[in-house]
């Protein structure tokens, strides 16, 4: 299944987390099952905090970009719109809160659900569980906004 993020242009898929046309980063891939947008993903032995446990930081990456990727999907959805369609709509976050609610642990792949909480105006609030060995170890909140045309004074691409 296509993923939200094969959808991004060539010029804003670079991003650290989710731009399939950066060799050094995750490239994650969401998609919808149903109402929830899921990401998969498999630390790697070196993604570690304390032996035998995901460092916290990788996992706020990943709910970072699986937000902010489920944030234009949403945007796309609710405007019926084909994901690939014109003009782009992009989101970046303005807001990242993430809750560690138990050691999430370094043992296989792990899969991020998330809900659209809200939609307002350009902005979309995603809630996002990541779950480990069928457990739910952190929750996350972003609050991603749409890019404006001339952000951080560049014009975007
Ligand atoms: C799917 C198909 C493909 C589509 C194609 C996609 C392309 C995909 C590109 C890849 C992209 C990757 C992205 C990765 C994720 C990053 O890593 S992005 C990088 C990190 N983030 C940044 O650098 C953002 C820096 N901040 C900014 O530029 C600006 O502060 C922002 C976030 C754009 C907001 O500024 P603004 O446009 O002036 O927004 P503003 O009108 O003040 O607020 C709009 C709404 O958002 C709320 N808001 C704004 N900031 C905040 C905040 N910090 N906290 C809470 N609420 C906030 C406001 O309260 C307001 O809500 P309401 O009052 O309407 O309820």
């Amino acid at each position: 299944m296509e993923a939200f993020q094969d959808h991004y242009d060539d010029a804003v898929a670079h991003c650290y987390g989710c731009g399939r046309n950066n060799e050094h980063g995750h490239q994650i891939k969401t998609c919808w099952e149903g109402e929830e947008t899921v990401t998969r993903f498999t630390p790697e032995p070196y993604h570690t905090a304390i032996p035998g446990f995901v460092y916290g930081g990788l996992i706020a990456s990943l709910v970072d970009c699986h937000s902010t990727g489920s944030a234009a999907a949403a945007m796309y959805r609710q405007q019926n719109r084909e994901l690939g369609s014109q003009p782009p709509m992009r989101f970046v976050t303005g807001s990242l809160h993430v809750d560690y609610l138990k050691p999430t642990p370094l043992d296989g792949a792990l899969e991020l659900r998330g809900r659209i909480v809200e939609i307002k105006g350009r902005k979309v609030v995603v809630e996002t569980d990541v779950i480990a060995c069928g457990e739910v170890t952190a929750r996350g909140r972003v609050v991603a906004v749409q890019m404006p045309a001339d952000f951080g004074g560049a014009k975007a691409a």
